[in-house]
């Protein structure tokens, strides 16, 4: 059997499966995450060690089989940076995907390179706060001594790849996230970094080789085969950022697949054989890990406002399906501008949350829940227009925390027109994560398999969670995206 892990914002899971996809076993455990009012969120690496022991464990304890594992890919949410120091260990805290305190940093790297247009004619990516440049350059102004014995520069995964088997090694989807990395060539760039240390090649020198997507990292150390209960003979593939891990687990493997996710952040994307183009860089560029480019669009604000709302109204999540069911498109008249962590997409990683339109009939808490799913899904749906380019999809992928709403999904089927699928294995980064180690084993054996045959075999469609957009509501959702969209122009026009 295989073996998926995905690490997420939340906390790490980890799935057994089979050839034909079938799921043997799974595991999950949760992640502290550090915020601060300044926009600073951080995890300790270990912390996901930790989780990744507890998540693999379980997964083990459940499956219905003792079959060896013979391969294992980790999937990792994207953008964070672990720095090492010369003997390899973890310098301070990684700064994750949704840090706003490096904004100021991200627009200075951008001037140093002489503007966004600049950057993106030479490396066909634009910066956007989170990406991993600004936390270089914040660790230079901010800690100094920290930034100066950087030997080692990690992504999520590679990190998570390295106390698996002791080798540093990257892999280019989630290369691409890091915006050191030329997305057209696939290939770091070092005069990004020289821009940071100022050409001495610290940087530069830190930076991991990188391996093909269905490339391996190594095995398993014998002492942490030993730990995790697996064999060392156990083949690790070189994984990738998690949005890319969920892309080959909803078979977004080829043009014409469009995949949303509902995790902690919200992201909407659609393989393609070339990078995207959107010098705004709201479209980011980057890589997919199954050999093509992943166009993709993310907002910072997602369950947390969903679930944040639910719970300071003293509900759960499973109340929200209740609360869409008894209001209508548009909450009647209250809109919920959900940027409470800042945001990446649009551009505004100052901003707060705010409410609009309270009246006497809509301050009721079911009204407020609508508000905060319309609020997050109309962003994410604006995404899925750019990244589209204004064409109509026909079915969208939804998978993450939240694809679990019955009504959630429903409500993105009737403002998006598509139908709406969730995957039968829901864990779709973990998923994919085995399926990329599959892909990677065969290799191994000579008998290497395509990403594309092997998702047909084992990404399959739960028929029960489908939703199809129904007519009757579309005018009420568009109307009441205008209503979103003027509120915004509202607020921030000028800026
Ligand atoms: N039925 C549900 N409806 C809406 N949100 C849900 C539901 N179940 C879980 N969630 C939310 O999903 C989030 C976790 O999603 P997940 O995709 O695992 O996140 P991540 O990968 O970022 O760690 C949590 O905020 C949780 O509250
Ligand atoms: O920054 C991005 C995408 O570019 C985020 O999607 C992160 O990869 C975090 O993912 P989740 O924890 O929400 O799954």
């Amino acid at each position: 059997m295989y073996l998926g892990i995905d690490c997420g914002t939340q906390g790490t899971k980890a799935l057994l499966v089979n050839e034909k996809g079938e799921s043997l076993g799974r595991g999950y455990a949760k992640h502290e995450l550090v915020e601060r009012s300044n926009g600073a969120r951080e995890q300790q690496p270990e912390w996901w060690v930790a989780a990744l022991k507890i998540a693999v464990r379980d997964a083990l304890q459940s499956a219905s089989t003792t079959e060896p594992v013979l391969a294992l890919g980790v999937s990792g949410q994207q953008h964070g940076l672990v720095v090492l120091d010369e003997n390899k260990q973890v310098i301070r805290p990684a700064k994750l995907w949704n840090d706003t305190e490096t904004a100021p940093q991200n627009s200075a790297i951008i001037e140093r390179l002489g503007g966004k247009d600049a950057f993106f004619a030479r490396f066909g990516i634009v910066p956007l706060t989170g990406y991993t440049v600004s936390k270089l350059l914040w660790l230079a102004e901010k800690e100094p001594e920290n930034f100066a014995r950087v030997r080692h520069i990690l992504l999520p995964h590679e990190y998570l790849n390295f106390w698996l088997t002791g080798e540093l090694r990257a892999e280019f989807g989630d290369a691409s996230g890091t915006a050191f990395f030329d997305v057209r060539k696939r290939e770091w760039t070092r005069e990004v970094l020289d821009a940071i240390d100022g050409g001495t090649g610290q940087l530069f020198a830190a930076l991991p080789e990188l391996v093909n997507s269905d490339g391996i990292v190594g095995k398993l150390r014998p002492e942490v085969a030993a730990e995790l209960g697996l064999s060392p003979e156990c083949v690790v593939s070189s994984g990738g950022g998690d949005n890319m891990m969920g892309a080959i687990g909803t078979g977004n493997v080829r043009e014409g697949v469009v995949t949303l996710s509902l995790g902690t952040s919200s992201t909407v994307y659609s393989f393609s054989t070339h990078p995207a183009n959107d010098p705004t860089g709201n479209v980011a560029p980057f890589c997919s890990s199954s050999g093509g480019w992943l166009p993709l669009v993310c907002t910072m604000n997602a369950t947390n406002v969903v679930t944040g709302t639910v719970q300071l109204l003293g509900k759960h999540v499973t109340d929200i399906d209740a609360s869409l069911d008894k209001t209508e498109p548009g909450a009647d008249g209250l809109v919920f501008l959900p940027y409470l962590n800042g945001e990446r997409t649009p551009d505004l990683p100052d901003a707060r949350g705010s409410l609009h339109g309270i009246s006497s009939t809509n301050f009721t808490p079911d009204h407020m829940i609508r508000a905060a799913v319309e609020g997050v899904s109309f962003g994410i749906l604006s995404g899925l227009d750019l990244v589209l380019e204004g064409r109509q999809a026909e079915t969208i992928q939804v998978i993450g925390g939240g694809a679990r709403s019955r009504a959630w999904r429903q409500l993105l089927a009737d403002a998006s027109g598509a139908t709406i699928q969730v995957p039968e294995e829901e864990e779709s980064g973990c998923l994919g994560a085995a399926i990329q180690a599959i892909v990677a084993y065969s290799a191994t054996q000579g008998q290497p398999q395509s990403f594309a045959d092997i998702a047909v075999t084992m990404v399959r469609v739960n028929p029960a969670s489908t939703c199809t957009p129904r007519a009757e509501k579309r005018a009420g959702y568009d109307a009441a995206r205008a209503a979103f969209r003027k509120q915004f122009a509202q607020i921030y026009s000028a800026t």
